[in-house]
């Protein structure tokens, strides 16, 4: 696992930004996981910005979304579809049919957790995964004590997940209680993973990523069997986190 430190949330975003665009430029039609919530807001920014100056283009990438919630559809302007739209798909040169999220509003979910397996092995897996981290360690929208060997289903969300997202919505009540997720089993088989982190509200949960056990209750800990992980992560998501050099 390879760690990267840096000082803060817009250092993060300008590190991973340019791990990604790196690898874009050099495989133009690439397979990309894609991730959402506040952390990778910043380095979407400065895809968007040397998208605009350098010209770098999307034209042949082929992204995934890790997750979906369940019941918000595509115009919902808290839906992940929504999110992608605003951050990057609206703003670079993406052919849309090239863009794959979880269909949060289907009628039948579990055929959509199968047919979206299906898409992914049909687009021939994903090289590099986005991550994020939860503050109980999910990845994805996989709580603690999902089993590692899951892939994509129905996720049902802890109150702790809710109450960190409720800041998108206008209640609480809002927040939906369920998701699509791709399962850990399906994110470990990409190629690469790079998974940013920012702020002491993720010290405990990269602690126990980088000083803990693979076990359940934390399950990020499942990216410890990755042959390929990058971390990309500020001072103070690291500054429980014994082993980095302060
Ligand atoms: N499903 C998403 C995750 O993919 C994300 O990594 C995590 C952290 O979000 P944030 O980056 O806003 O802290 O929460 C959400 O629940």
């Amino acid at each position: 696992m390879n760690v990267i430190q840096v000082e803060n949330y817009e250092d993060m975003s300008q590190k991973a930004a340019e791990i990604l665009i790196g690898k874009i430029r050099r495989f133009p039609a690439m397979n990309l996981g894609l991730a959402t919530g506040g952390t990778p807001i910043g380095t979407y920014r400065r895809l968007v910005q040397d998208h605009q100056m350098n010209g770098t283009s999307y034209q042949n990438i082929t992204t995934v979304n890790l997750d979906e919630y369940v019941g918000l559809s595509e115009h919902h302007p808290c839906s992940y579809r929504y999110y992608m739209e605003a951050h990057l798909f609206g703003k670079v040169d993406i052919d849309r049919r090239n863009t794959h999220l979880p269909n949060g509003n289907a009628e039948d979910l579990k055929a959509e957790c199968d047919r979206y397996e299906e898409r992914i092995r049909e687009i021939g897996g994903i090289d590099v995964q986005l991550l994020g981290i939860g503050r109980n360690g999910h990845i994805g929208f996989n709580e603690p004590g999902t089993p590692f060997d899951m892939r994509t289903h129905i996720a049902n969300l802890s109150l702790s997940t809710r109450q960190a997202n409720a800041r998108y919505f206008s209640s609480m009540d809002e927040v939906p209680t369920q998701a699509i997720s791709m399962g850990i089993a399906t994110i470990l088989e990409s190629r690469e993973i790079l998974l940013l982190a920012s702020g002491e509200d993720k010290a405990d949960a990269l602690q126990g990523l980088l000083n803990g056990q693979k076990r359940f209750s934390l399950p990020a800990s499942a990216l410890l069997d990755h042959p390929c992980v990058t971390i990309v992560a500020d001072k103070e998501a690291l500054s429980k986190s014994s082993l980095i050099p302060s």
